[in-house]
C-alpha cells in the first residue's frame, strides 16, 4: 500500500471517500492490517482491557503504549500509526510533551488524546513541535469514573452543541483528526460537516469520514458483552485476513456501520 499520511486522509475526506482504522498491538497483526489497506492503525489504550485484562483503560502506562507502538511500527506496511496518550500522561504540559515525544520516538506518526475544549492549549504546543494530534471526544473511556459507565454522550441538544463547538475549537488549535466515540448519528454528521479535518467514528454513526473498531471485537474474540457498535466480521468469512479485508471494504462502501450498530 502507498504510505498513508494525514494528507491522504484529508484528500479522502475532500473526495467524500471513507477510510478505515483498526487497533493493532503487535507486529504480525500490524502487517496483516496494513496489507489489507486499512488506512490507520491505532495503538489504543484499550490494550489495558483486551491484552492486560484490566476492567478499564486507566492502568495503562506510557511505556506500555510505547512498547506496543514499537511492535506495530515494525510490522507496518504503510498505514498511518496513531498512539493513544494514556490516562494522566498529560497531567502537566511538560509531561504531555515528554510523553508524546516518547510515543513518536517509538514509531507513532501522531498521538490521540482524550478530552474536550480544554485540550486546545496542549494541542497547540504539540503541533508546533511536530506532533500531529487526534482529539478524542464524546465517550472518552478514561473518564469512565466521571461518567459512571460507558454511556452514549451528546444526547441532549446542549451536550451535542458542546461536542460540536469543542471539535471546532480543537481543530482551530491544530488538531489534525477528530475521533468521536458513542454519540448519536446526528452528532457524528454535524461534526463531520463542521470541521475541515477527517473525523473517525466508533459508535458515532455512518456519516463520519472514517470508522474504527477494536481488533479483537471485530474478530469476535471477546470476554462477554460487547458494545452496540461492534460487528463480528468473522461470521461471514473463513479467515482473519479475510475478516480484516471485509471490514475495510464495508467501511469503504459505507455498509458498515448499519443501523443496528448506531445510536439514534
Ligand atoms: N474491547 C474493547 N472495545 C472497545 O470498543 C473499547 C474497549 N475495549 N476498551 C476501552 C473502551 C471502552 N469502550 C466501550 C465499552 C462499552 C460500551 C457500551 O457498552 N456502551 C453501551 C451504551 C449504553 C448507552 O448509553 O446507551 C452500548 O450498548 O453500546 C461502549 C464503549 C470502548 N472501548
Ligand atoms: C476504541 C478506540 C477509539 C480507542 O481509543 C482504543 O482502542 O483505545
Ligand atoms: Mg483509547
Amino acid at each position: 500500500m502507498k504510505t498513508v499520511t494525514i494528507s491522504t486522509l484529508n484528500k479522502l475526506k475532500q473526495a467524500g471517500e471513507k477510510f478505515s482504522c483498526l487497533t493493532a498491538y503487535d507486529a504480525t497483526f500490524s502487517s496483516q492490517i496494513s496489507t489489507a489497506g486499512v488506512e490507520v492503525m491505532l495503538i489504543g489504550d484499550s490494550l489495558g482491557m483486551v491484552l492486560q485484562g484490566h476492567d478499564s483503560t486507566l492502568p495503562v502506562s506510557v511505556d506500555d503504549i510505547a512498547y506496543h507502538t514499537q511492535c506495530v511500527a515494525r510490522g507496518n506496511k504503510g498505514s498511518l500509526v496513531m498512539a493513544d496518550m494514556p490516562f494522566m500522561s498529560n497531567a502537566s504540559m511538560e509531561q504531555m510533551l515528554i510523553n508524546a515525544g516518547k510515543l513518536m520516538q517509538a514509531g507513532a506518526h501522531m498521538v490521540k488524546i482524550e478530552g474536550e475544549a480544554w485540550l486546545a492549549e496542549g494541542i497547540r504546543e504539540l503541533t508546533r513541535r511536530g506532533v500531529p494530534v487526534c482529539a478524542h471526544l464524546g465517550l472518552t473511556p478514561q473518564m469512565v469514573n466521571q461518567f459512571g459507565g460507558y454511556k452514549v454522550q451528546g444526547k441532549t441538544e446542549e451536550a451535542a452543541q458542546a461536542i460540536i463547538a469543542a471539535s471546532q475549537t480543537l481543530v482551530d488549535a491544530g488538531a489534525s483528526v477528530i475521533l468521536l466515540e458513542c454519540v448519536p448519528n446526528e452528532v457524528g454528521r454535524l461534526v463531520t460537516e463542521a470541521v475541515q479535518v477527517p473525523v473517525i467514528g466508533i459508535g458515532a454513526g455512518p456519516y463520519t469520514d472514517g470508522q474504527v473498531l477494536v481488533l479483537h471485537d471485530m474478530l469476535g474474540v471477546t470476554m462477554g458483552r460487547t458494545a452496540r457498535f461492534v460487528k463480528n466480521f468473522m461470521t461471514e468469512t473463513d479467515s482473519i485476513p479475510a475478516a480484516i479485508s471485509r471490514f475495510h471494504q464495508e467501511v469503504k462502501d459505507n455498509t458498515f456501520p448499519a443501523e443496528e450498530h448506531c445510536f439514534q
